[in-house]
């Protein structure tokens, strides 16, 4: 077996903030149309993507981010290099599970047009990176993304949940 410290982030990233951690937001705005302002209270995975331009979106600040977190528990918000991005980790029952896994995800990132980074490391470990890239940060599409993520059932797949980090 492997200890947990191996499935946490790399030093140099920034663990801000799980969501399992209570977050008391400073800001209690969304930042500029991160996130549109009559819809703040649409459950995220019932919403859809919208095309990422870098035109009519910008990234999203950390305090808005903190709060959207509240609604995709496991997801981690980690800064990278200055970058705010959404992190969650599984480890999965075989090498072939992770992949049927990443099908899944696949599938739900074709239909919305939206599309994470997907690790899959030490046979395993599964680990998937959301941010917008077109923009360099995160957008509400981010955590519409995770949350979708978060409604599959992962039953089958999963050797058993991965602890989270205890520090924050
Ligand atoms: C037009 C379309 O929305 C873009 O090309 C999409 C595709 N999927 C994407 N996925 C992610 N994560 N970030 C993007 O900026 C992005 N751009």
């Amino acid at each position: 077996g492997f200890g947990h410290s191996q499935l946490q982030a790399p030093t140099f990233n920034r663990i801000l903030c799980t969501s399992k951690l209570p977050w008391k937001p400073l800001v209690m705005e969304y930042s500029a149309k991160s996130v549109p302002e009559d819809d703040t209270k649409t459950h995220l995975s019932s919403k859809k993507c919208v095309p990422c331009s870098a035109n009519d979106l910008r990234p999203m600040n950390e305090d808005s981010a903190g709060m959207l977190l509240e609604q995709v528990p496991g997801w981690d918000l980690v800064k990278e290099n200055g970058q705010l991005l959404l992190r969650k980790s599984w480890k999965v029952k075989n090498f072939l599970k992770g992949i049927e896994l990443f099908q899944k995800i696949a599938d739900i990132a074709e239909t919305e047009g939206h599309h994470p980074n997907l690790h899959l490391e030490n046979w395993n470990q599964v680990r998937v990176e959301i941010w917008t890239h077109t923009i360099g940060g995160l957008t509400e599409n981010d955590f519409i993304l995770a949350a979708k993520i978060n409604e599959l059932n992962l039953h089958e797949f999963l050797r058993k949940a991965v602890a989270k980090s205890k520090s924050s």
